[in-house]
């Protein structure tokens, strides 16, 4: 028996546009998520893995199947703050300065103001120092980490990361895969990550699942079994070769 508190998805399928034009994004997939856990969506660009995260984040209605997180609806999800999302492209809002944009985060959630917090988030990303600055005024890499502040000042059960880390050089992104990790694990937010980068995935998650080419479908489910941290070791090592095989077909 599935978790009943777990995120599940059944027969999930998109379709865009009718007809001859139509374009299958997402092949109807069956996954269930335990609770509390972080999974890697991986797979070849324009496969669909954007489209499958939009949906559960209640952004994109699904043309056929559900999707349950604890029993309930990502547009229920969402009206009570329960999930937060940070995307490729960073929705900040540019007339709000940093701090500002973190403090939202926690405002939208409707959790109670907490400006030490707030502050604490912004030295987590490592954008201490730049408090004060509009979006227009931080580098893409910048704002994509202002938008995981935002996102976990919102304190949220489902977290959705599409390529959280795209814009951010290699160092970086690795000092951020380090530090934010065991944040979320500590807090028990069961995460989602798209992202393109087979050694980020087995070093964040807990599982990947890797997608076949458009239209989406699952092709592999890898359980990445190894303790935290995880520094560079044997086992890791043979963990992405086996996601690197299974994203070869
Ligand atoms: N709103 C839309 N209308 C029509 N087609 C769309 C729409 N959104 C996505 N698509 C198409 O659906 C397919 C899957 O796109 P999606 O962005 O989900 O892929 P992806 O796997 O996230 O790609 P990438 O890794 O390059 O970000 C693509 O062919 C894309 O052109």
């Amino acid at each position: 028996m599935t978790d009943p508190r777990a995120l599940r998805l059944e027969g999930v399928a998109k379709r865009f546009g009718d007809g001859a034009g139509a374009i299958q994004a997402v092949a109807p997939c069956d996954v269930a998520i335990a609770r509390g856990t972080t999974t890697a969506l991986v797979g070849p660009s324009g496969c669909g893995k954007s489209t499958l995260l939009r949906m559960i984040a209640g952004l994109e209605a699904p043309t056929d199947g559900g999707i349950l997180f604890g029993g309930e609806t990502p547009d229920t999800l969402r009206r009570r703050a329960g999930l937060a999302m940070a995307f490729q492209d960073a929705a900040l809002l540019p007339w709000l300065r940093l701090r500002g944009n973190v403090a939202l985060g926690r405002k939208l959630a409707r959790r109670v103001p907490d400006a030490a917090a707030d502050d604490a988030l912004i030295r987590l990303v490592g954008l201490a120092g730049f408090e004060r600055r509009r979006p227009a005024e931080l580098s893409g890499g910048m704002r994509q980490r202002a938008a995981i502040a935002r996102a976990l000042a919102g304190d949220p059960d489902l977290l959705l990361l599409d390529e959280p880390f795209g814009a951010v050089d290699e160092l970086t992104r690795e000092r951020l895969n380090a530090e934010l990790a065991p944040l979320w694990d500590a807090r028990g937010t069961t995460t989602l990550l798209v992202t393109h980068s087979v050694i980020e995935a087995v070093r964040l998650s807990d599982r990947v699942l890797v997608f076949s080419p458009r239209p989406a479908r699952v092709v592999a489910d890898i359980a990445v079994p190894l303790a935290r941290p995880r520094h560079s070791s044997a086992a890791l090592a043979d963990l992405c070769e086996a996601v690197r095989a299974a994203l070869r077909g």
